[in-house]
């Protein structure tokens, strides 16, 4: 790693906003796809309007693409160049908007040799390796802003890392995907299965040919590390988040939601937690499809719109909400960076650096305190509902609500007829191997002829 190399912050006051003779800060552009065309087309048409607010003249030095020779952004041609390599090294700051790991670890890397502050987009990278950024940031002197990484145009990292500094940030929660919540929100109000919902976001542009980040909950568990490691002045991977998607939500367990007065949602949760034995401190952070409650204000984000609260000792419940995509939205907190990282350019001056004090571990899923939604087929027949409960029992589990519906002519498993019923029930909240072994308790009972439908639940 070279010593560091800003210029612009060691001589700040020379390089005091002048009407005269501004001297343009150079921003390169990495990528030039879905976010990098909003953000370039941006900064030209915001030209007059960011130099103001900057104090210097925002110039775009280039734009790296993997190939020339496609009209992008009606940008002119001598901007584009296939060496991003090159590019980062005349740049007073780089805008990485290409995604992934790998090239945009080294340019990032690069770029902050070289000295320049950077924006970034990339949950990917930063919840793989933040810390390595930050530190390369740390020792060059320069800024690391990426408030797009989460939730889009929705200000919540610098809410969090700066607004919230003075407070004790003890829950996050929300949507934080959304394609899955656009998925979710068809399969719920249309009925529609998995799959067709899943056709219909593609065709909107919302989810990609290959939808498996958002819909297995790679992206959501990328932004949930992100949150929990700023929130809780810890350091969480992507790779230490209790992830599961959305691919296994049927019709029926969304129907089953509704006659619940629920809706499905997939979750991000983190939360500081306790261990119940050696009582240290924690951390626990989930994403999951679960059901909450329709008069929850995170049933009514509908379609692809994202929404997150913060809980904090001092500031109580706070809400976000509002595009977490897309090219303009996701382009506006990327514009917003820069601006940012610009100022301390022009004024001297740097961003948070990274806040890890804390070391908190991370608790496996099994602690984590969570409320069940099970449906069962079972025989209806005298003792049934005493054998189920015994298992509730036997886990330390408590039960919340028991329904029952009867099927008199529904066929068994021998397709003889004779009398089954569905048995619905919802827990108090326990620990989530409690849950989980419970599940798995049931489903070897007689009666119980199968589970069909378990969700976690939250919200109330
Ligand atoms: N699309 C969104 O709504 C959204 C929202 C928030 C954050 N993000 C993040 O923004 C980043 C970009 O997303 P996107 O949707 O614009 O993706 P995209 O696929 O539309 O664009 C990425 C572009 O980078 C180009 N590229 C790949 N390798 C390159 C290289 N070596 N040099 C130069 N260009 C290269 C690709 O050709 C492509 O045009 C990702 O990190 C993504 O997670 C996207
Ligand atoms: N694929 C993501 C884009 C924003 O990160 C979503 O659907 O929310
Ligand atoms: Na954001």
């Amino acid at each position: 790693m070279s010593a560091p190399v800003n210029p612009q912050v060691q001589t700040s006051a020379a390089a005091a906003p002048s009407a005269t003779s501004p001297t343009p800060l150079r921003v390169a552009l990495l990528g030039c796809g879905v976010v990098g065309s909003s953000v370039a087309r941006l900064l030209l048409s915001n030209r007059e309007a960011l130099a103001a607010r900057v104090g210097r003249p925002l110039e775009l030095a280039g734009v790296a693409v993997r190939r020339l020779g496609r009209d992008r952004a009606d940008l002119p041609a001598h901007l584009f160049t296939t060496d991003a390599e090159e590019l980062v090294t005349r740049a007073d700051v780089v805008v990485e908007v290409i995604g992934g790991i790998e090239p945009a670890r080294s340019l990032i890397l690069r770029a902050i040799e070289h000295g320049a502050s950077v924006v970034t987009a990339n949950k990917a990278l930063l919840a793989e390796d933040g810390p390595t950024l930050y530190a390369a940031a740390d020792a060059a002197g320069v800024d690391l802003y990426y408030e797009a990484s989460v939730a889009g145009a929705i200000p919540l990292l610098r809410p969090i890392r700066e607004s919230l500094a003075g407070d004790d940030v003890r829950r996050v929660l929300g949507i934080v995907n959304g394609t899955t919540n656009y998925v979710l929100d068809k399969m719920d109000s249309t009925g529609a299965g998995f799959s067709e919902a899943v056709a219909q976001a593609q065709a909107l542009g919302y989810a990609e040919a290959d939808p498996t980040a958002d819909v297995e909950g790679f992206d959501a568990a990328a932004k949930a590390a992100i949150l929990a490691s700023l929130g809780f002045h810890t350091r969480v991977r992507a790779a230490d988040v209790h992830r599961e998607g959305i691919t296994e939500v049927s019709a029926a367990d969304v129907a089953a939601a509704a006659e619940m007065g629920c809706v499905v949602k997939l979750l991000a949760i983190c939360e500081l937690a306790t261990d119940p034995e050696s009582g240290a401190a924690g951390v626990s952070v989930r994403v999951h499809p679960a059901m909450i409650p329709r008069t929850h204000p995170l049933a009514g984000v509908r379609e692809a719109f994202n929404a997150v609260f913060v809980e904090a000792d001092a500031a109580g419940q706070l809400m976000f909400y509002g595009p977490g995509a897309g090219g303009d939205p996701t382009a506006s907190a990327v514009l917003g960076d820069v601006v940012a990282v610009a100022r301390h350019r022009v004024v001297g001056g740097l961003g948070p650096r990274e806040s890890a004090y804390a070391e908190l571990p991370v608790f496996p899923m099994g602690r984590a305190v969570t409320r069940y939604y099970i449906s069962l087929d079972v025989a209806d027949r005298p003792g049934v509902l005493a054998a189920v409960a015994t298992v509730f029992a036997d886990h330390g589990v408590s039960i919340q609500q028991v329904r029952q519906v009867v099927h008199e002519t529904d066929p068994d498993r021998e397709g003889t007829r004779s009398p089954g019923a569905e048995l619905i029930i919802v827990t108090h909240a326990a620990p989530d191997a409690a849950l989980s072994a419970t599940v798995g308790a049931l489903a070897n009972l007689d009666a119980v002829r199968g589970v069909t439908s378990v969700m976690r639940v939250e919200g109330d």
